[in-house]
């Protein structure tokens, strides 16, 4: 995230790291949202490569145990078969993780609120990305989780020259566009978007300009949940 503020410990509870395996170590590639206590929803392009994954959810700092961190491996990967690495403009870019095991639910683990099945938001929509993402382009990832405002961008001016154009379809949805982003490490991760006193996560983070993480007029393009609620739901059943 690139801008914004370090979020308070655990105010985004169903954010989770996906990590995987280098040596005896393992490395945070991406974000994701536990939508099930079995369950993660991250972005396609995080996990269509052979990896060992882990996901760890109660995580703030990345570098420190703070003793809510539990730590579970992924069973199987459900890559979106629409997505296709060379063309993201395309979308269809989400994934599900099976987990090896439950993990437990408390105030630090809990459920994402997922929207009804076709929902758009409007213009100015407030929201918030979240995510341990590069924090300057190019830069290093950041340690404590991030969080920046980045209301809702809607398709129209979304996909209008200058913008994106027809880079994004109505399958996504695009927050920010000003000096506040989200940027390598963050994709797979949280758009929160509040409606009627909840958050809901409305986008899974997907890309960037490949300029500049905060390009001014290429707000950050997320994968527009509510457009694939039936397809979780077959495959999670
Ligand atoms: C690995 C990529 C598929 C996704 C990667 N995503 C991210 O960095 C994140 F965190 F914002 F989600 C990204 O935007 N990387 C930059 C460097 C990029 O390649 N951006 C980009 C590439 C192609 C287009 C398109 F679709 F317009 F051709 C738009 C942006
Ligand atoms: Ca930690």
């Amino acid at each position: 995230v690139v801008g914004g503020e370090v979020a308070r410990p655990n105010s985004w509870p169903w954010q989770i790291s996906l990590q995987f395996q280098s040596g005896s170590n393992y490395h945070h590639t991406c974000g994701g949202s536990l939508i099930r206590r079995g369950w993660v929803m991250t972005a396609a392009h995080c996990v269509d490569s052979q990896r060992t994954w882990r996901v760890v959810v109660g995580e703030h700092n990345l570098n420190s145990n703070e003793g809510r961190e539990q730590y579970v491996s992924v069973s199987r990967v459900y890559i979106h078969p629409n997505w296709n690495r060379n063309q993201i403009s395309n979308g269809y870019d989400i994934a599900l993780l099976r987990l090896s095991n439950e993990v437990t639910l408390n105030n630090y683990v809990q459920l994402a609120n997922l929207p009804p099945s076709g929902q758009v938001l409007n213009h100015n929509h407030p929201c918030y990305i979240s995510g341990w993402g590069r924090t300057t382009t190019g830069g290093n990832l950041s340690a404590q989780l991030k969080q920046a405002y980045l209301p809702v961008v809607d398709h129209n001016t979304c996909s209008s020259s200058g913008w994106w154009g027809n880079s994004v379809r109505n399958t996504m949805v695009c927050a920010g566009g000003g000096k506040d982003s989200g940027c390598q490490g963050d994709s797979g991760g949280p758009l929160n978007c509040q409606l009627s006193g909840r958050y809901y996560v409305h986008g899974v983070t997907s890309f960037v300009s490949a300029r500049a993480c905060n390009e001014s007029r290429k707000p950050t393009v997320f994968t527009r949940v509510s457009a694939y609620i039936g397809w979780m739901e077959n495959i999670m059943g």
